[in-house]
């Protein structure tokens, strides 16, 4: 080392050394925190934004359809299960019904099963309902109920076969009008809350699979959004919430540049015949659940992580909301 350079050689004066990283809060150490008043008051508006939808759905059913092209990825699943998680301990009673179309499709695809959709329903053969039943119970329903109890033992999964929950009825796809046999598909004809109101008395949340015995015991295979609107309506649920891969309803499908954000039932009556094959059962669905009695059913984007907590905490909402008639409003008020 020279006498011109006094700097011992293990002392960097080029690049100060970093600030020692102190814990948040451990004993009596001090705390450091960057002095943010404008993201504080964003946060405090968000949580006391809350407030209203919290009393509004404290203690009571909220249903929510998890459809198969919405358990994209990982990252969306977890977000799903910790939102499911997120209701119950604000005290909300979340069902889930699941869906699981891509899936069956897929292991159609490995058995050397063609799918073949009509009207938006899966033509169903003895052989397919094997297949749907055993995904669903199986395989999508299981992955589920895994991944909300890794928070804790809450998830209890069930099909509309257990304890009597819902029964089929065999059903047509409508096509261009016209009713069109697609085999083993049912519609729902009764439902028997029991099985999940006692799991919800018992602190679960219940998951449910869209397969259902007909009045002879033959299994039919149901639109999963077909059967959420049935059980929302048989629990009295306040919202119906429909999580699928598309932002909402489009009014001008396919070109995607008017989103419906809210239609009531009449409105949506009117236009139904004339939507899309994805889109009737999951409009049909709607619509059905809020002429049961469910003051809103919204369709929203389940492929943004935590659309379903933006949909039900704050007033803006996302999607499209059916909301009931005018005069059924007044009707049931
Ligand atoms: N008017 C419309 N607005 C939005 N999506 C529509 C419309 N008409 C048809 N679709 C189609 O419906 C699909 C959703 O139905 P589907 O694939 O059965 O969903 P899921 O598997 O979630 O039940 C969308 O991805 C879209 O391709
Ligand atoms: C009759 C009918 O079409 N049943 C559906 C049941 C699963 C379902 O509804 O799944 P998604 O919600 O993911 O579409 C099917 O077989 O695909």
């Amino acid at each position: 080392m020279s006498q011109q350079d006094p700097t011992p050689p293990d002392v960097r004066i080029d690049e100060p050394a970093p600030p020692p990283k102190l814990p948040r809060r451990v004993g009596t150490s001090r705390v450091m925190r960057t002095h943010d008043p404008e993201g504080d008051a964003a946060k405090v508006a968000v949580l006391t934004g809350a407030l209203p939808w919290l009393k509004e759905f404290h203690s009571h059913v909220v249903v929510i359809k998890y459809g198969g092209h919405a358990m994209v990825d990982d990252e969306c699943r977890r977000a799903f299960a910790d939102d499911m998680v997120f209701l119950r301990t604000c005290g909300i009673l979340p069902v889930v019904v699941h869906g699981g179309g891509p899936q069956i499709t897929e292991m159609l695809g490995r058995l050397g099963i063609a799918s073949e959709f009509r009207g938006g329903l899966r033509v169903t053969t003895p052989e397919t309902i094997d297949v749907v039943r055993m995904v669903l119970t199986g395989q999508v329903g299981p992955d589920i109920v895994g991944l909300i109890n890794q928070h804790g033992p809450m998830a209890v999964h069930l099909s509309g076969e257990d304890g009597g929950l819902l029964t089929a009825r065999r059903t047509a796809a409508v096509v261009d009008g016209e009713p069109v046999d697609v085999g083993l598909v049912g519609d729902i004809s009764a439902v028997d809350p029991t099985p999940v109101t006692a799991l919800l008395e018992a602190g679960h949340i219940p998951v449910v699979a869209s397969v259902a015995p007909d009045a002879d015991g033959v299994v039919h295979n149901v639109n999963a959004d077909t059967a959420a609107a049935a059980l929302a309506a048989a629990l009295g649920a306040v919202k119906l919430v429909v999580l699928t891969d598309v932002e909402g309803l489009y009014a001008d499908w396919p070109d995607r540049g008017s989103l419906v954000q809210q239609i009531d039932a009449r409105e949506l009556a009117e236009i139904l015949p004339d939507l899309d094959a994805g889109m009737i059962p999951k409009m049909a669905a709607c619509l059905r659940a809020v002429e049961g009695g469910v003051k809103r059913a919204t369709v929203v984007d389940g492929r943004t992580p935590h659309a379903l907590l933006l949909e039900t905490f704050t007033t803006e909402g996302t999607g499209t909301m059916v909301v009931p008639a005018r005069d059924q409003k007044e009707g049931t008020a």
